[in-house]
């Protein structure tokens, strides 16, 4: 299997509205992918779309090669790993940190009538290694920052050894050093031998890492642009993008972006 997700003229219209039109979009085992647009631009609907929880109005979906339509979503989403900061609001304060990373294998958002093995927790603590919070291993969520909340989540998401993890604004509320304190932890995710395919949404341009070698522009519903990263972020692109005069140089393989004077 070498399709992680393929969108073949997708819409999802909703009261009238078309908030998704003609997406075709094809993600392939070993890319990963950022995914920009401003506010209100579609991005969390076809992460809904992907995750099966919106269903199209028009069009095909196959996510790691299982065509909607056909299959039992609820077995697909297992291999799906979700991380977006709805997620937080869910996450009791006294929960420890360790069991919301081990729920992960339940879907369940912490512990409560599941029973984990030595052998779970074994694993959630490689991975809070991995993900450079090991060190919050028998704290409680309430002790942790919105940093360590987010690096968390991702261990969390991690946690069923997914195909494909969705990162949703992951970076929302953190300051410059958090932010790329995560930014390397998932840069360093990605040169990992058994990686999921990653596709990370933002509305920041300097947060696409050399890792998301593939972008993907969502402006009101459609595609705007996609494929190779430095193809599609340019100034020329980004500019006709926003509707704005913008500057974009790349340094250390990363996209900057200002406002033209
Ligand atoms: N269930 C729904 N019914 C009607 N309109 C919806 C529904 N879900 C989303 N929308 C609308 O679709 C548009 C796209 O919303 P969406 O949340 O996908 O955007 P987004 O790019 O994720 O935005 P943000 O960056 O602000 O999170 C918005 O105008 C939103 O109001």
């Amino acid at each position: 299997m070498t399709s992680v997700i393929d969108l073949h003229d997708v819409s999802w219209r909703r009261q009238q509205e078309n908030i998704l039109s003609d997406i075709n979009w094809h993600v392939e085992k070993g890319e990963h992918w950022a995914v920009l647009g401003l506010n209100g631009s579609g991005k969390t609907s076809l992460l809904n779309i992907v995750t099966g929880y919106s269903w199209p109005t028009a069009g095909q979906v196959r996510v790691l090669g299982q065509p909607f339509g056909k299959i039992d979503i609820r077995t697909l989403r297992k291999s799906i790993g979700w991380v977006s900061s709805s997620l937080q609001s869910r996450i009791k304060e006294t929960e420890l940190t360790e069991d919301i990373v081990v729920s992960g294998k339940y879907a369940s958002i912490g512990l409560a009538f599941e029973e984990p093995a030595e052998a779970d927790f074994e694993k959630a603590f490689r991975i809070m290694e991995q993900i450079r919070c090991g060190y919050l291993i028998g704290r409680t969520y309430q002790t942790c920052s919105q940093g360590e909340r987010q690096k968390l989540l991702i261990a969390r998401g991690l946690m069923a050894s997914p195909d494909l993890l969705l990162l949703d604004e992951s970076t929302s509320g953190l300051d410059f050093i958090a932010r790329e304190e995560l930014l390397s932890t998932i840069q360093k995710l990605t040169e990992q031998a058994d990686a999921p395919t990653i596709i990370f949404v933002t509305h920041h341009i300097e947060e696409v890492l050399p890792a998301f070698s593939r972008t993907l522009l969502l402006r009101e519903g459609s595609v705007f642009a996609k494929g190779s990263s430095e193809t599609i972020l340019t100034t020329d692109n980004l500019s006709r993008f926003y509707g704005m005069p913008v500057n974009v140089e790349w340094h250390r393989n990363r996209p900057w972006i200002t406002l033209q004077d």
